[in-house]
């Protein structure tokens, strides 16, 4: 039987309408959640999320602003911007759209957003926070989506094997962090899979949710599928395909068709996990903006 397909784009909507209700119980005090982007440089794929979360801003009753700096923006020049962001109170999120041009240092841009600001969850505080299990901390939307999707689509997770394709820390490693905690939606037991894993389809085959982050256009094919597994498809990588107007095609990193005729639930690429992320951007920044209200909380930073 076909796997049934997880809709990202239904998911995503219904964690939207409730940030849009936060959004608006917030405005009654007077607080207006605030998002506010910043992209360096004209790369046309940035420049189409960064387009896209600036709407999903104002969808959801915020306020969502982008600060665009021409990509020859020296490192310093960028760092103030963000000691400005950081110090403003309109601003309750912040996130600087990755990859930033080579001259400028991502971590070091990563370390100068304040912790509490830091509503991609990609500094160290909020990495760490993640690890620990500290629910405080801002989980990174990519990982923190793919949790509430499985959640959303009735997946049982206690007890059973995840395999994560990919280490990186926004997607592959905070995946594992989450997916290892003690509760609802993990008590998972984690493998983590990257570029020197021997014999790869051994360690798939044995997963019963299989998280493929890889970036390698239809890498996982059946044969590295358990029948019945759950596959979890975040790689976003376009293929020429000159049938198409703008010459080519968004396709993950698992081969749909094949996959689905073996596995139980899978993830579609385009409207899977791509907008979960932005969903899980806007959750983020409205409890950031609730945070901001309630007053700093010991020890967060
Ligand atoms: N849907 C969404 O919202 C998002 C989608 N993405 C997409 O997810 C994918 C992964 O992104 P990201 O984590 O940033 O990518 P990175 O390039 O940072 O990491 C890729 C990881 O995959 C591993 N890898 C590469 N090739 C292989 C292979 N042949 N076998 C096993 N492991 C391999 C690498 O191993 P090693 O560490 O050894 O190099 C690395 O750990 C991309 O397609 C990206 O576009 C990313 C963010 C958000
Ligand atoms: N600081 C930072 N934070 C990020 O979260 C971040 C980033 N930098 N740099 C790039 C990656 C990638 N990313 C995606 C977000 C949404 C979709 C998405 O909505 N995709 C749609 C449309 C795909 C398309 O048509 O291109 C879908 O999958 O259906 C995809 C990818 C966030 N990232």
């Amino acid at each position: 039987m076909p796997a049934e397909r997880i809709d990202g784009v239904a998911i995503a909507a219904k964690v939207r309408a409730k940030v849009a209700q936060d959004a608006e119980a917030l405005k009654a005090k007077g607080v207006t959640p605030g998002l506010t982007v910043v992209l360096v440089g004209d790369d046309p794929a940035s420049a189409f999320y960064v387009g896209a979360k600036e709407k999903a801003c104002k969808e959801a009753g915020m306020n969502g602003e982008t600060i665009r700096l021409p990509a020859s923006t020296p490192e310093a020049e960028l760092l103030a911007v963000i000691d400005k962001l950081n110090a403003d109170p309109a601003v309750h999120g912040i996130l600087v759209q990755m990859p930033v041009p080579k001259h400028i240092d991502a971590q070091k841009v990563i370390r100068r957003i304040d912790p509490m600001k830091d509503v991609d969850g990609f500094h160290p505080v909020n990495a760490g926070k993640v690890l620990i299990g500290d629910a405080d901390g801002f989980a990174p939307c990519t990982p923190a989506g793919v949790q509430v999707m499985l959640q959303e689509a009735g997946v049982e997770t206690s007890g059973k094997e995840a395999v994560i394709l990919g280490r990186s820390t926004i997607v592959g490693k905070p995946m594992a962090a989450l997916l290892i905690q003690s509760g609802k939606g993990a008590d998972c037991t984690v493998t983590i899979c990257h570029s020197r894993t021997k014999n790869l389809a051994e360690h798939t085959r044995r997963a019963d949710i299989l998280i493929a982050a890889i970036g390698k256009p239809e890498m996982v094919t059946a044969d590295m599928v358990k029948p019945g597994a759950v596959v979890i498809d975040v790689g976003i990588n376009r293929v020429d395909d000159a049938s198409q107007k703008r010459g080519y095609r968004i396709v993950g990193d698992v081969k749909f068709d094949e996959v689905a005729a073996r596995a139980s639930k899978i993830t579609p690429v385009p409207g899977g996990v791509g907008p979960m992320t932005i969903a899980m951007l806007l959750a983020n920044t409205v409890r950031a903006a609730q945070l901001s209200l309630a007053g700093t909380p010991e020890g967060a930073r």
